[in-house]
C-alpha cells in the first residue's frame, strides 16, 4: 500500500456563531489514490479543503501533510498542494499566460516557460494566453484555475466541484484531465454532487453530511456493501403462487402473475450471483421465463439512503 500523504486526525472546524462545519473528522489518503468526497450542499467539503490548503484556520485537531504538520510546517506542504476552487476570484483583469506562470512563482518557482506552454496547451487555451481572463467564457475560465493549480506542480491536487455547472463537453474534458494527472501519479480529492463523478473517477469514496464523515471505503466495496440488486423476471406463463423449492429466495409475483420481482443481495454483494442462482430454480422447478432485467443501485442511491438512515436517527 502506498504511503500516506495526507493525515487528518479529530478535525473539526467551529465558525464564528457557533456551527460546526466539521466534527471530528479522520481521514487519510494515499499516494496516487483518487478520493471522491461527496456531500450536500453545506456538508462541510470546502471547509475541509480549506482547511488543508491552510485558508481556514481549524478549531481542533491535526493535518499532517508529505509528514508536515500544518500547523507549524504549513509552507513545506503547502508548496506541494494545489487547489482548484469552485470560483475565480482574482486576476480577472490579468492576461491568462500572465496569471499562470504568477501562480508558480508564488509558490517559490522558478519560472518555467516550457511547462507553463505545456500545461496551457494541454487545456486548450495557448491559443487565448494573451486574453484578459475575464474576457473568457465560464468554461475557458474554469480551465484557467485548473491550470493555475498544476503551475507549481503539485503532487496533491484539491478539485472543488470542478464540473458544477458545465456542459457536458467540458465536464468530459475535465475528467479527460484528471485521468492524465493521475497517469502522471497526482494524488486527487476531488468534491462533487456529481454521483456518476464519483462513480468513473474515484476509487475511494468518503460521504460527509452535516460536518461528519459518515463513511469511507473503496468504491467498489461501498456498493456492493450498500448497495441492493433488483430483478424482474418476465415469465412465459402466468403463476399464481411460489413454490416451496423458492421459498428462500426474496421474490414477489407481480404483473399479475406474469412476472417475479427479486429485490436482495444487500450488504452482500451477492445479489448478481442470487439472481443466476434464482434462474436454475426456476428452470428445476418448471417455470419458464422470457426475459431478465437486473439493475444494481447506484452511489447515487446508496448516498441518498444513508443521508436517509442519519435523518430518522
Ligand atoms: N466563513 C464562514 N463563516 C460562517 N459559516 C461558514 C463559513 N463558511 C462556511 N460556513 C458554513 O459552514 C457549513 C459548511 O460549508 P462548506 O462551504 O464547507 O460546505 P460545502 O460542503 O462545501 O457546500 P457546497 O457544496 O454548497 O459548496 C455551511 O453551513 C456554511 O454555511
Amino acid at each position: 500500500m502506498n504511503e500516506p500523504i495526507l493525515e487528518l486526525e479529530g478535525l473539526s472546524k467551529v465558525y464564528p456563531g457557533g456551527l460546526k462545519a466539521l466534527d471530528n473528522v479522520d481521514l487519510t489518503i494515499r499516494k496516487g489514490e483518487i478520493f471522491a468526497l461527496l456531500g450536500p450542499n453545506g456538508a462541510g467539503k470546502t471547509t475541509l479543503i480549506g482547511a488543508v490548503c491552510g485558508l481556514v484556520r481549524p478549531s481542533e485537531g491535526t493535518i499532517r501533510a508529505f509528514g508536515h504538520d500544518m500547523a507549524s510546517d504549513w509552507r513545506k506542504a503547502r508548496a506541494r498542494i494545489g487547489l482548484v476552487p469552485q470560483e475565480l476570484s482574482t486576476d480577472m483583469f490579468e492576461p491568462v499566460h500572465r496569471a499562470v506562470s504568477y501562480s508558480r512563482g508564488l509558490f517559490g518557482l522558478a519560472p518555467d516557460p516550457a511547462r507553463i506552454e505545456a500545461i496551457l496547451r494541454s487545456l486548450s487555451l495557448w491559443d487565448k494566453k494573451d486574453e484578459r481572463i475575464m474576457a473568457l467564457s465560464g468554461g475557458m475560465k474554469r480551465r484557467v484555475l485548473i491550470a493555475k493549480a498544476l503551475a507549481h506542480e503539485p503532487d496533491l491536487l484539491f478539485l472543488d466541484e470542478p464540473t458544477a455547472g458545465v456542459d457536458v463537453e467540458l465536464r468530459k474534458g475535465m475528467w479527460a484531465i484528471v485521468d492524465q494527472m493521475r497517469d502522471r501519479g497526482v494524488t486527487i480529492i476531488l468534491t462533487t454532487h456529481y454521483i456518476e463523478e464519483a462513480e468513473l473517477m474515484a476509487d475511494r469514496v468518503g460521504i460527509i453530511n452535516r460536518g461528519k464523515l459518515l463513511m469511507v471505503d473503496e468504491k467498489e466495496a461501498m456498493m456492493s456493501r450498500l448497495g441492493r440488486t433488483e430483478a424482474h423476471i418476465a415469465l412465459a406463463n402466468p403463476i399464481s403462487e411460489l413454490p416451496q423449492s423458492l421459498s428462500q429466495f426474496p421474490i414477489e409475483i407481480e404483473q399479475g402473475g406474469t412476472s417475479l420481482c427479486y429485490r436482495g443481495g444487500d450488504g452482500t454483494g451477492r445479489g448478481k450471483a442470487e439472481v443466476a442462482e434464482l434462474t436454475k430454480a426456476l428452470i428445476a422447478a418448471g417455470i419458464d421465463y422470457t426475459g431478465i432485467d437486473v439493475r444494481e443501485s447506484s452511489l447515487e442511491e446508496i448516498f441518498v439512503s444513508l443521508l436517509g438512515e442519519e435523518e430518522a436517527a
